[in-house]
């Protein structure tokens, strides 16, 4: 029985777990890939950091030649980043290795290409840890549900947005404050920007989307918006609705199917739904599919160990396979399905208006948003001194319909303010 030997690039947050359970669960993984795995070294930028339980000996700063090493089978790459990981991924492939990935914002810009790579050299590369971290979603959406028709991917793919949201909302926490903790959990991303301002999730929507409905999404076909304009008040504003704001990742297939959608935003979210009791960390995506009808998949979206599970359990996929003398599914056979703009997109929305107190200016408020066909569907009133602050959601409405009716409110003399405005899923 041969042994199969893994290099493992980066050891970091998610690669020392990588490390750690890959020696606690050796007998396990032997037993599952029928074969022994070992290590054939641990690429890092600075050797003499301090990594516990991590064997001392593997640590080496040369990846390139740890990818060249005719010897390895499996590559796993934990480095992050697009450019240097993209190069040493293709030249683990160029040597003959499978690359396991828990890279989201390299698959998300590279995946077509890095995927024609592998398949050109007759190797494998796997990415569930990509998205959702412990969670197994990508593997459901391409083997499972292959048979069905996927048509709504809805659900909470950051787990540092999510905690961060979670924490203000919960514990009335300091945004800034929150985000440190999250750092220090090590679950943001190491420029936690991609976090906060939704890059991360807009990589994990790209590649569900492009998974769920069998076509590919560019990232820049992705509607992003991140959490860092949610003020402690819009979350005040979402309890006095019953809701809770929550950054999500949507991707939809039209009617037809032959279009889809793919958007990242903050949104509000009644307390009922289940969405709505998503703490800390924790990721949840929901699937409509048209036979299947709703799954939900739920569980700890990022942290070290959690990916870890994930990382070792393509490392499984991918060790069978390569002893088996042959690759996985890969992305070869898709249809190119129409991505609309965010314009098109229909959803409810929230708005908080500061209204002057004169005659007329709850008339007039009225007959701006008639006059973009966006109807109320309810409206409060809390009178100030100076006037009055309007709540009203809507019935759905397209978003250019939306932000039309916004760009007249805000130019409407009556209207001191547009506090706020969120879209509202899960009613
Ligand atoms: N953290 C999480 O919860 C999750 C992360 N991911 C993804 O996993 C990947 C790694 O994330 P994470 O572990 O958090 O990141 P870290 O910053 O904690 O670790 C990165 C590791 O890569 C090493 N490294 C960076 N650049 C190079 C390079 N050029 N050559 C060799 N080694 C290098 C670093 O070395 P050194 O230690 O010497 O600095 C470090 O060990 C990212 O793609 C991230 O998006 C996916 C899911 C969840
Ligand atoms: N930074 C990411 C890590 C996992 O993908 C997150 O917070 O979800």
């Amino acid at each position: 029985m041969r042994t199969l030997k893994v290099a493992l690039l980066g050891c970091g947050v998610v690669g020392s777990d990588v490390a750690r359970y890959m020696a606690r669960h050796a007998a396990d993984l032997t037993a599952r890939i029928g074969a022994p795995v070992e290590f054939a070294g641990i690429a890092v930028r600075q050797a003499d950091l301090p990594r516990p339980g991590v064997p001392e000996h593997l640590i080496t700063t040369d990846a390139d030649e740890l990818v060249k090493r005719a010897d390895v089978d499996v590559v796993i790459e934990a480095i992050g980043g697009t450019d240097r990981a993209r190069d040493l991924i293709t030249t683990a492939f160029e040597h003959g290795a499978s690359v396991v990935s828990a890279n989201k914002a390299l698959i998300a810009a590279e995946g077509a290409a890095l995927h024609a790579t592998a398949a050109a050299y007759g190797v494998d590369l796997y990415y569930e840890a990509a998205v959702a971290g412990a969670v197994p979603l990508l593997r459901p959406l391409r083997e499972s549900l292959a048979g069905d028709r996927v048509t709504r991917v809805l659900g909470i793919v950051n787990g540092t947005t999510n905690f961060i949201l979670d924490r203000m909302d919960s514990l009335g926490a300091d945004y800034a404050q929150a985000l440190k903790e999250a750092a220090t959990l090590g679950y943001a991303e190491a420029d936690p920007t991609a976090d906060v301002e939704g890059f991360d999730a807009a990589a994990k929507a790209a590649i569900l989307a492009g998974i769920a409905f069998n076509t590919r999404v560019r990232l820049d076909e992705v509607y992003r918006e991140g959490i860092t304009a949610v003020t402690a008040a819009d979350i005040e504003n979402a309890k006095a609705v019953g809701c809770v704001i929550k950054l999500l990742a949507v991707c939809e297939r039209s009617a037809d199917g032959s279009s889809v959608t793919a958007r990242v935003h903050p949104a509000m979210v009644p307390l009922s739904h289940p969405l709505a009791a998503v703490r800390g960390a924790f990721n949840a995506v929901f699937v409509e599919a048209e036979a299947a009808g709703q799954l939900m998949f739920y569980g700890p979206g990022a942290g070290g160990a959690p990916t870890a599970s994930a990382v070792l359990g393509d490392l499984v996929a991918v060790c069978r396979n390569r002893l088996a003398g042959i690759t996985g599914p890969g992305d070869a056979a898709y249809q190119q399905l129409t991505v609309s703009p965010m314009a098109e997109v229909t959803t409810r929305h929230h708005l908080i208006l500061e209204v002057a107190g004169q005659p007329g200016a709850l008339a007039e408020v009225a007959t701006v948003f008639g006059r973009h066909g966006v109807s109320i569907e309810t409206f409060s009133q809390r009178q100030r001194d100076d006037g009055c602050a309007l709540a009203m959601s809507t019935y759905p409405t397209t978003d250019a319909a939306l932000s039309a009716a916004v760009v007249a409110l805000r130019d409407m003399d009556h209207v001191r303010r547009v506090t706020s405005v969120i879209r509202v899923e899960g009613t």
